[in-house]
């Protein structure tokens, strides 16, 4: 079995549903899935003041909350995270920079990695967050999966050679359809880890 770990934030449930999609993908190609959220930091206040926040924070309160041993656990990571001004939210690097234990001990060495952003603009820096997250993971010695141009679902809406990248409307809703580019990014990540770990 191959381990692939999907750790994702979300404040009103776009990078959940991109989860749920690479997890159903790695699932039919028996891999070993877990979805793990990472932790909220936000203060219970700001979430209160915002519904739609509040509706997905109360939605997802039984969803695991992605630990270290999680990270230890997979040899495939696959990380789902909005864009914050460009960048990777801060409960995302917080969980990043609590990696220091396990990067000392070399335990995050070629770990295969590969990510997918979301935001509510189609150039609002999903580009920027990805190439921020996989900044953190060349320290990691991870190996990066990116998608490139590997399956004609890629040359589609939200199809991106970075990762996949989603934009949300006023009202929250995914605007392109990235469902397919969702489950070949993970089917992708999934066969490049099995070739890490079985040489
Ligand atoms: C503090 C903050 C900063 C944001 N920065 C950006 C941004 O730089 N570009 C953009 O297009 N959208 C930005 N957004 C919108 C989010 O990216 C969007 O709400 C998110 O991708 C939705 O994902 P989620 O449903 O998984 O939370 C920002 C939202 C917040 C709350």
């Amino acid at each position: 079995m191959t381990n692939i770990a999907i750790f994702y934030y979300s404040s009103t449930g776009t990078n959940y549903q991109l989860s749920k999609w690479a997890e159903e993908a790695l699932q039919e190609s028996g891999a070993e899935v877990k979805v793990r959220k990472i932790k909220e930091l936000a203060p219970e206040e700001a979430i209160a003041q915002n519904p739609a926040w509040k509706k997905h924070y109360e939605e997802t309160k039984d969803v695991p909350e992605a630990s270290m041993d999680d990270l230890e656990w997979a040899d495939g990571i696959i990380f789902s995270v909005p864009t914050r001004f460009g960048n990777v939210p801060a409960q995302v690097k917080q969980f990043m920079d609590t990696a220091g234990g396990l990067w000392a001990q070399g335990k995050t060495v070629n770990k295969v990695v590969s990510a997918m952003s979301s935001a509510q603009n189609p150039h609002g820096g999903q580009e920027a967050t990805i190439l921020h997250l996989y900044t953190s993971m060349f320290h990691w010695g991870a190996i990066i999966a990116a998608p490139g141009y590997t399956n004609q679902e890629l040359f589609a809406a939200g199809g991106n050679p970075y990762g996949v990248s989603v934009t949300v409307d006023q009202d929250g809703n995914m605007v392109e359809n990235v469902e397919k580019a969702v489950k070949h990014q993970a089917r992708r990540t999934l066969e490049i880890t099995k070739k890490i770990v079985n040489g």
